[in-house]
């Protein structure tokens, strides 16, 4: 179904992915875990034509998607969707108008201009907030909404081009760890219940492990990992991130528990240290 070879790409003399290859043969939720710089942006950016790759191809469906130009190019866009960590939403505009945002690629310059939506796609647009949990706020600007409520409509507009991949973007790199939840939990079951593949970059190995089917793990513009959250060891963690042994996993964890045991075990250093 989707088959990416060694797909490389450079700025300058900097190599942010280097010959990367992975195949999937059907649907999954994919992990990409990593330090920063690991490339692991620009792998999805090139998946999604946002940056041009400087080598390799990327196979869907028997096509290079690589080549395509134009109007192909807007077409595979729609096809695999992208979500990023800051949302990239109208603050001013409302929630409604946002997730109709999604439907720009197959409307005209005019009605996009006028917001002239049929009354078909505004339906598709609440059903889709209303599946997110989302509806009630429909008609409040997308600002006055929280972070992980903005990010569920992020999902919405993706969803309304109704893609066969979802690429994110550090989804949740912005959000605490409640609202964390939700959003992985919304992009699990749209995994589960509509075939779609997702693939999210995630900077936290916890994450990974509960929501993916498959993790893949960069380290300096290569794929040093790729395998199922079982196999995602914390010795193999500490090769992915160059980690020396004191390397913990509760330091890239954004669970509610982790979050709960670091918080007391930093109170109990502030008690020993007072009653000292
Ligand atoms: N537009 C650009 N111009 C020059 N260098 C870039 C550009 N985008 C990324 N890089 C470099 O490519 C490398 C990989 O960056 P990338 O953002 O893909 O990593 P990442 O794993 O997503 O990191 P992070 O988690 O911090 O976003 C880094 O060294 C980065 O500085």
């Amino acid at each position: 179904m989707f088959a990416v070879n060694k797909l490389t790409k450079r700025f300058g003399a900097n190599t942010a992915c280097d010959h990367v290859s992975f195949s999937v043969a059907a649907p999954k939720m994919i992990g990409i875990i990593g330090r920063s710089g690991a490339g692991k942006s620009t792998l999805l950016r090139m998946l999604n034509r946002l940056t041009d790759a400087t080598s390799g191809e990327v196979m869907h469906d028997g096509r290079d998607i690589l080549t395509l130009k134009g109007a192909e190019k807007r077409a595979w866009q729609s096809t695999c969707a992208m979500i990023f960590q800051q949302f990239n939403l109208v603050p001013r505009m409302d929630v409604v108008s946002n997730v109709l945002h999604g439907t720009l690629s197959r409307r005209s310059t005019l009605a996009t201009l006028f917001n002239l939506y049929p009354s078909s796609d505004i339906e598709q647009a609440i059903a889709i907030l209303d599946r997110l949990g989302i509806a009630d706020h429909a008609p409040k600007r997308a600002e006055a909404l929280s972070g992980g409520q903005q990010q569920r409509v992020a999902i919405a507009r993706a969803l309304m081009q109704d893609p066969q991949i979802i690429l994110a973007d550090e989804p949740i790199a912005s959000l605490d760890p409640m609202n964390a939840q939700v959003v992985m939990e919304a992009l699990r079951r749209i995994h589960e219940e509509d075939g779609r593949m997702v693939i999210a970059n995630l900077h936290t190995l916890d994450t990974a492990r509960r929501y993916c089917d498959r993790v893949i793990g960069m380290r300096d513009g290569r794929i040093v990992f790729d395998g199922t959250p079982e196999q995602l060891t914390t010795g193999v963690a500490r090769d992915i991130y160059g980690a020396d042994a004191s390397f913990s996993e509760e330091a890239t964890s954004t669970s509610l528990e982790a979050l709960e045991r670091s918080e007391a075990a930093a109170r109990a250093i502030r008690e020993a240290e007072a009653a000292v």
